[in-house]
């Protein structure tokens, strides 16, 4: 095997509990040489236990789990040069300037001075902060703290950048900064191994994804083959701007009749509207069969619309529920957990 054939990072059969918790059940990924990878899934589905097992953080129970060949429980230190850390929680000093903090990583990798003056001026230009570097972190807004975390992480050098939840809690002009800079990243060579629960993101920066439920991985290729595999259009029927039930029931079995209607959903919440999944077997204008066929039976169209699937209908389409649905059961069983 060549070096250009190791990959970057590989987690084979990951396991890891917390008492009777078991966080990561089965979790096998590889990430190759210079891509974006995103692990999705909702809160408490084992992604920060991976990555902290990834970065040395913490112990697997079993598995292998690899950077850039190197088997992190036999050789954690020379893991820990190839790759950088940027943690959920940004726990900078707020007193000391954002030049201040880096001198402090520096530090801490036994930088020799002159190359860490380079070192800091070099990732504080690529991360846009040249302006603000020696103001304290305490003025800093969430994004700007976050760009200083990728900053510290960046310093020395790493071949491979893990991020755990990167955007969480940024306003949307922040989060679009960070993507930037990821996208900077990978320009430069450097392999990104990001987490998020924002389907968005991961679809948007991810050159591959593996989407993580209860532990264990339950779909994995680049977003754009997960969503092939789904297949099917996403179409939205009105029959009348507040449908009637019966009018909308009609409307329903009329369209579940036809061969490459997959699915057909009465959807109160949207004024009876009829949520159809359509296969592909529709041909290029489903919608045009769809009006035409429901005209012949008297019945007129009021308003359409057409989408393609998304990494969610991926994600429903293996757990039976969305992802939001899922951090919303995540977040009642930490409420719960708290009341006991
Ligand atoms: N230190 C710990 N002690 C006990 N249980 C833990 C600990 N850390 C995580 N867990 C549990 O392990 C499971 C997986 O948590 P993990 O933090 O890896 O998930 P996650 O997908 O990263 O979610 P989040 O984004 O909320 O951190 C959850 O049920 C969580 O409650």
């Amino acid at each position: 095997m060549t070096m250009s054939d190791t990959p970057a990072v590989s987690v084979q059969q990951l396991q890891k509990r917390y008492g009777s918790t078991v966080a990561v059940a089965d979790v096998s990924f590889q990430v190759e040489p210079g891509q974006i990878y995103g692990v999705l899934g909702p809160n408490g589905a084992g992604k920060t236990t991976t990555l902290h097992c990834i970065c040395t953080l913490l112990r697997p129970d079993a598995g292998q789990v690899e950077v850039c060949g190197i088997p992190v429980q036999q050789n954690p230190r020379a893991v820990r040069e190839k790759l950088g850390f940027v943690a959920q929680e940004v726990a900078l000093d707020k007193v000391l300037t954002g030049r201040e903090l880096l001198q402090l990583q520096a530090d801490i990798y036994h930088m020799p001075r002159s190359l860490a003056q380079e070192r800091i001026a070099a990732v504080l230009q690529l991360l846009g902060l040249t302006d603000r570097a020696d103001e304290r972190t305490g003025t800093y807004s969430g994004g700007l703290r976050k760009r200083l975390d990728l900053a510290a992480g960046l310093l020395h050098q790493p071949q491979v950048l893990v991020l755990d939840e990167p955007t969480v809690g940024l306003d949307i002009q922040s989060r679009l900064a960070i993507w930037d800079c990821l996208r900077q990243l990978k320009e430069m060579g450097i392999t990104v191994l990001l987490s998020s629960h924002y389907l968005e993101e991961i679809d948007l920066l991810a050159d591959r994804v593996a989407i993580i439920d209860r532990g264990r991985v339950i779909a994995e290729g680049t977003p754009e083959e997960l969503k092939a595999r789904v297949g099917g259009e996403r179409i939205t029927v009105k029959l009348q701007e507040f449908a009637p039930a019966e009018l909308a029931q009609r409307g329903a079995e009329l369209l579940g009749s036809l061969p490459f209607v997959q699915q057909v959903l009465i959807n109160s919440a949207q004024g009876n509207a009829l949520n159809l999944v359509v296969k592909k077997e529709a041909g290029e204008d489903p919608l045009g069969s769809i009006r035409a066929y429901l005209q012949e039976h008297g019945l007129e169209v009021f308003s359409s619309s057409q989408s393609r699937p998304s990494l969610d209908d991926v994600y429903l389409a293996a757990t039976g529920q969305t992802l939001l649905d899922a951090e919303l059961a995540a977040a009642e069983a930490i409420v719960g957990k708290k009341k006991k």
